[in-house]
């Protein structure tokens, strides 16, 4: 592909040659090859900039980076927002893409949300896909990233592999961090949701309105003039706050929950292995069988819903079609039950918002204690950990506080800011040993929730170049603290 024609699809100002053949893209000057558009960005980490003459020396025809950046025996891109330029450029080059993507944002729920629409879609017969923290998933298969948002080649590259596998419909996670690097952008999306916004990421926004701010991005710029925006409409005032980015740019609001117009939640009566929805959508009241518990999985499957509708979904079927939504991996997963018969429950919960959920979700079904095992993660948020002690202390009925990826931090010090939270906690710092704790003391009326990691395979400790991933499944620890006992699909 010519790299004018790319420029000109991209609305990009070209000040060079535009019959230069360009063969691929690359932010990592590692990965260029002859022919190939360089991204010169400022990370967190390095400054890509440095990297601009090995990148040229490598082959690349051109670098997209800021105007007064010195590019030597190349095309230089110039734009004062150089990652949202090759965005643009890239997303030209990655072609076809799936006609049908929606992107979900909001602080909790966005994996659980774009994997529901996802099986909502492929029940109604479409060819979907999901992209987010659990990786690429689609009908067969499951490829994980390790990030929720891969950088944006290979976002882009993997929504014109999915097109070129026949997919025609993706739901994708979009994260703050995501949003503010211009990770996943160039594409129609043709929907967004909002799920929800509560405290996390401060170490890297700053603030809780710089931390709005990149989400609504989402809003603002990333999605289509004629997209519509789901909202959840119980998310407090940011829900409406959300609405009011979507009015801003005359996007179609689709409001969701007991506040909301489009679908609106009566009722939620929770059942032995779910729950009872009572919906109205168009005039019409009707009852859904959700097989999964809690408030916020309800929520999470409505906003899918929305999305589903929001882009040519029929609503009958898609409706009826919750009742057969299957479990996402690590969101209160039933793991093991223990030997007493207390079930386990592994969690993806990393925020005090997400852990209060959590509980309230399993409080329902709890007729004795409520255990919960969890920690923090090092390097992030630290300004939440003692949030999530006070919510847990608050809420569970016994409390073990243990190790979440420490990173570069002591894990005793990160313990030690949680537990300031929590009145009468436990401290465990060895994780297997907490979990293996929380089920040795479960009675049989009691249940053990294990909060924290969710599908997470490994416990990140140490940085830099002494970081190491030690294998580490909460599912297949819960499963061999409770001498092998399965939990099956909660
Ligand atoms: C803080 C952060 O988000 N960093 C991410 C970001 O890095 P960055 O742009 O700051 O990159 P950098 O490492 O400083 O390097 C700057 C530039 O130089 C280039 N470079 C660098 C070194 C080199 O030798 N050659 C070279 O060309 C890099 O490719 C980059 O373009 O962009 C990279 C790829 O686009 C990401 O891999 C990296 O994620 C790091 C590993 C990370 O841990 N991110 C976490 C915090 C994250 O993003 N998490 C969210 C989930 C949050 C949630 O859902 O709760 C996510 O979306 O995954
Ligand atoms: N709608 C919701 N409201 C409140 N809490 C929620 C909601 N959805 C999920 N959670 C909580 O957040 C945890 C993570 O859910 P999920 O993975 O879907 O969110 P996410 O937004 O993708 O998270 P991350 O930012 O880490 O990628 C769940 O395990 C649950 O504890
Ligand atoms: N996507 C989240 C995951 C946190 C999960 C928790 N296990 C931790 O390591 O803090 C983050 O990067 O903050
Ligand atoms: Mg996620």
């Amino acid at each position: 592909m010519r790299l004018g024609k790319l420029a000109a699809a991209a609305g990009v100002v070209l000040d060079g040659d535009p019959d230069l053949q360009v063969t691929g893209f690359a932010i990592d000057h590692r990965k260029v090859a002859p022919g190939t558009v360089f991204g010169a960005f400022r990370g967190a980490a390095f400054n890509g900039e440095d990297f601009i003459p090995a990148a040229i020396a490598a082959g690349a025809v051109a670098v997209v980076t800021r105007p007064e950046v010195a590019v030597a025996g190349a095309v230089h891109v110039a734009d004062a927002e150089p990652r949202r330029a090759f965005a643009r450029l890239a997303a030209r080059f990655f072609t076809p893409v799936p006609p049908t993507v929606v992107a979900v944002t909001g602080t909790n729920g966005k994996t659980s949300t774009v994997e529901m629409a996802r099986q909502l879609w492929r029940m109604a017969g479409e060819r979907a896909a999901s992209i987010g923290t659990l990786g690429v998933t689609t009908s067969d298969e499951s490829i994980s990233t390790g990030l929720t948002t891969p950088d944006i080649v290979t976002f882009l590259a993997n929504m014109s592999g999915l097109a070129r596998e026949g997919v025609t419909h993706v739901a994708y996670e979009a994260s703050s961090h995501g949003l503010s690097q211009y990770r996943n952008e160039g594409l129609h999306v043709s929907a967004a949701a909002f799920t929800n916004f509560s405290r996390d990421h401060l170490d890297y926004h700053g603030s809780m309105e710089e931390y709005f701010a990149a989400k609504m991005r989402l809003i603002d710029e990333v999605v289509a003039d004629s997209a519509t925006v789901v909202v959840w409409a119980d998310a407090g005032e940011w829900a409406g706050l959300a609405a009011e980015h979507a009015h801003k740019r005359h996007l179609r609001v689709f409001t969701v929950g007991e506040h909301g117009d489009d679908i609106r939640l009566l009722a939620r009566t929770p059942t032995q292995l779910g729950q009872d929805l009572t919906v109205v959508h168009e005039g019409a009241q009707r009852t859904i069988r959700l097989p999964l518990i809690g408030a916020y999985q309800a929520a999470n499957a409505l906003v899918a819903a929305g999305l589903v509708l929001a882009t040519g979904g029929e609503a009958g079927a898609t409706l009826d079609n919750l009742s057969r939504l299957q479990p996402v991996r690590g969101r209160l997963e039933r793991a093991a039950i223990a030997p007493t018969g207390a079930p386990v429950y592994v969690d993806y919960a990393h925020t005090a918002d997400a852990l209060e959920a959590a509980i309230a979700a399993l409080r329902p079904h709890c007729a004795g204690r409520l255990i919960v095992v969890f920690g923090a993660g090092g390097d992030r948020d630290a300004g939440k950990r003692a949030a999530m002690g006070e919510v847990a202390g608050r809420g569970a009925d016994a409390v073990i506080v243990t190790d979440d990826n420490p990173r570069g931090e002591d894990p005793a010090a990160i313990r030690r800011a949680v537990l300031a939270g929590a009145d009468g906690a436990r401290e465990i710092g060895d994780r297997r040993a907490a979990i293996g704790a929380a089920i040795a003391m479960a009675g049989a009326d009691d249940i053990v929730l294990v909060a924290g990691k969710g599908h997470e395979q490994g416990q990140i400790i140490g940085t830099g170049e002494n970081m190491r991933v030690l294998p580490f499944d909460d599912v297949a620890v819960a499963r061999e603290c409770a001498g092998g006992t399965q939990g099956g699909a909660a």
